[in-house]
């Protein structure tokens, strides 16, 4: 069973509460918050106090992605904020296996994301010690991106290398993915799927939550 997570970043923010009591009524899995620091992306969008507001709202779980340079300042904060998963790129710091480490000393669950240029081989040394590898399908910084399709080899790389080392990460995809691109990354074997543009132009939020489980 695939696992849904919308991007906030497509919401509407004057209406924080009522759209996550909609999300939770689909049936979602995690909520996706994006974290924009105009530094490892040329965008800025929110950080940790809205983070903190978010919590007191919903038990769902919060999957934040950290596109923010140095991430390993930030991470406790993140955590004590009340994220459930901490995701930070391996470009954006030179101390990635650290980083990782403070997550789940955090005791939270760690993931590690890559940019469409980075070859996804570079993971290798770190994913015995994540809970959540996040392949990027768009350059990060922006929502409404065209889906990059030739990421796709890259999830299937990672399901090998998990099923070959018995290891249980899950394969998080983000940016672009609709229903089309969504059945082309479940076909890889990815296992949750961020949508942002794609899932809130509906006013029934059932129905990108089912399309992109492809019910
Ligand atoms: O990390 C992101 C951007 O950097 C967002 O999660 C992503 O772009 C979602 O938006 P969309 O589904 O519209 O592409
Ligand atoms: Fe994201």
């Amino acid at each position: 069973m695939v696992k849904i997570a919308p991007s906030l970043l497509s919401c509407d923010f004057t209406k924080l509460q009522e759209e996550v009591k909609k999300l939770e009524a689909s049936g979602v899995d995690y909520l996706h918050y994006d974290v924009m620091d105009g530094q490892f992306v040329p965008n800025i969008s929110f950080g940790l106090p809205i983070l903190a507001q978010l919590r007191q709202i919903t038990s769902l779980p919060i999957d934040s992605h950290l596109m923010i340079a140095d991430p390993e300042v930030f991470v406790s904060q993140f955590a004590d904020a009340g994220s459930d998963i901490i995701t930070v790129h391996l470009e954006a710091t030179p101390h990635i296996h650290r980083v990782l480490q403070m997550i789940r000393q955090k005791g939270k669950k760690a993931g590690v994301a890559v940019n469409p240029g980075t070859n996804v081989t570079l993971l290798e040394p770190v994913l015995s010690d994540v809970d959540l590898v996040l392949v990027m399908t768009v350059n990060p910084g922006f929502g409404g991106q065209s889906f990059i399709e030739g990421m796709v080899d890259k999830i299937s790389y990672l399901d090998d290398y998990r099923r070959a080392h018995g290891l249980t990460y899950e394969i998080e995809v983000d940016g672009g993915i609709n229903e089309e691109t969504a059945a082309l990354c479940r076909a890889r074997g990815a296992d949750v799927f961020v949508a942002g543009s794609y899932f809130f132009k509906h006013d029934d939020y059932n129905v990108p939550a089912q399309k992109l489980r492809g019910e």
